[in-house]
Formats: structure tokens, sequence, C-alpha cells
């Protein structure tokens, strides 16, 4: 990455997601060599036959998780066409993998992402909407504020009439270890702008959670 794109990073508040500046990626030697202590630490030979590759194969596994961390999200939103088109699109459905900040454990589920086309008529390819919930995801994240994130990069790219979130999940930190509930989902939603009125509400939701 250049050091002018990292100055237009470093000026990206919070609603662009972040964006990690300091760092021009996942720093995979690091990862690796705190892999490898980590292994340790939990009593394990990171010298057995089993092991030798492992702190090199999180460590790319790392650069995947959480790449995202370097991701502009906006950029993602870059391309919009104008279809004329001023009625509710929803991509519902979306799967994602997530990695809880607490634990370091993953969360999944699914993704419903909508919104109103602002009076231009922009709208952006559907699949741009699944890669703004991937580019949230692969960070250490909650799932709270990645409903939120994903609603404001939408807000502030596409100047949308209204917007709207929904994020299910099952969060591996309560399934496989601590409180131990496997199957216990968590449903988070954000709302934006026109969607917050309650018939537009009503009708996203119903056309989300539907099945
Ligand atoms: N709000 C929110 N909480 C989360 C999320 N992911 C994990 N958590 C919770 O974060 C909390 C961390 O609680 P702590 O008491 O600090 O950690 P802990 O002792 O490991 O907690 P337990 O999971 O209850 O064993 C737990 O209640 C988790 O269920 C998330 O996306 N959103
Ligand atoms: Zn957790």
């Amino acid at each position: 990455m250049s050091a002018s794109s990292r100055q237009a990073q470093a000026a990206m508040g919070d609603s662009r997601g972040a964006v990690a500046v300091s760092s021009p990626g996942v720093d995979r030697p690091r990862v690796e060599r705190a892999v490898r202590e980590f292994l340790l630490a939990v009593g394990e030979d990171p010298d057995r036959p089993g092991l030798v590759e492992t702190p090199a194969r999180v460590a790319r596994a790392a650069a995947e998780m959480y790449g995202g961390l370097h991701e502009d999200p906006l950029a993602v939103l870059d391309k919009t066409f104008d279809l004329g088109h001023e009625e509710l699109v929803i991509v519902k459905d979306i799967p994602f993998y997530s990695t809880c900040e607490h634990h370091l454990v993953p969360f999944h589920g699914v993704a419903h992402v909508g919104y109103i086309p602002s009076p231009d008529g922009f709208v952006t390819g559907l699949s741009k909407l699944a890669r703004l919930v991937d580019t949230f995801a692969r960070r250490p994240q909650v799932q709270e504020r990645l409903t939120t994130q994903v609603v404001d990069a939408l807000v502030t790219s596409l100047r949308p009439l209204g917007a709207i979130v929904v994020v299910e999940c099952e969060h591996l930190c309560m399934s496989m270890r601590g409180v131990r509930k496997p199957g216990s989902k968590t449903i988070t939603s954000a709302v934006r702008g026109e969607l917050r009125l309650p018939a537009a509400r009503a009708e996203a939701l119903s056309l989300i959670l539907g099945r």
C-alpha cells in the first residue's frame, strides 16, 4: 500500500470500519512466533511432526480471517449503477464466519442486508453487499458492531433512503466452552432512515425473517 493511500485510510472514521492504518497487512512471521509460543504455553511440543507446520498454517489462516482489517469497506461499494429503482432491495441469508474478539473463536451465521436506493436511483451490485459483510466479518468482532458497521457503510456510501441489516449467529464461545449452550442463536439488527418507520420496518423484517 502506498503512503498516500495509508494517509487516505488514516482519515477514515469509524463508519468506515476503523481500518488498521499502521499495518500493511497481517504480520505472518509475528503470528508464527506467537503460535509457537502459544503451543508451548498450553503444554504442547511445537516441534513434533504434526505441529511443525502449524504456526505457518495458522499465519496463513490469520491473513485470511483477519484480512478485513486491511480492507477499505467503502471501496467495495465504489461501483454503482443507475437503475432508477427506488424500492426495497434485500439480499438475505448471506452466510459468513467471523471471530469473537473476546475468545478468538468463531461465530457464524447469516446476514440479511437491505436498502431503499436514494432518489438518484443508484444501486450497488448484489454481490457487493455480501463482500461488505465479509470485509467486516474478517476481523476480531462482536456481533453488534458487525451489524452497525455494515449498515453505516451502506448509508455512508450509497446515501439510501433507508437501510437495514439483520444478523443471526451462533457463537462458539457459548457452544464449545463457557456456558456451553450449542444451538443458541443471537439476533441483532440495525435500521436507518425510512426503514425505521413502523410499516416499512415490518415489511422489511417480514421479507427477511419469513422462511
Ligand atoms: N454482546 C456480545 N457479547 C459477546 C459476543 N461474543 C461473545 N460475547 C460475550 O462476551 C462475554 C465475555 O464475558 P467475560 O465474563 O468477560 O468472559 P468469560 O469469563 O469468558 O465469559 P463466559 O463466556 O460467560 O465464560 C461473554 O458473555 C460472551 O458470551 C458478541 O458478539 N456480542
Ligand atoms: Zn466469545
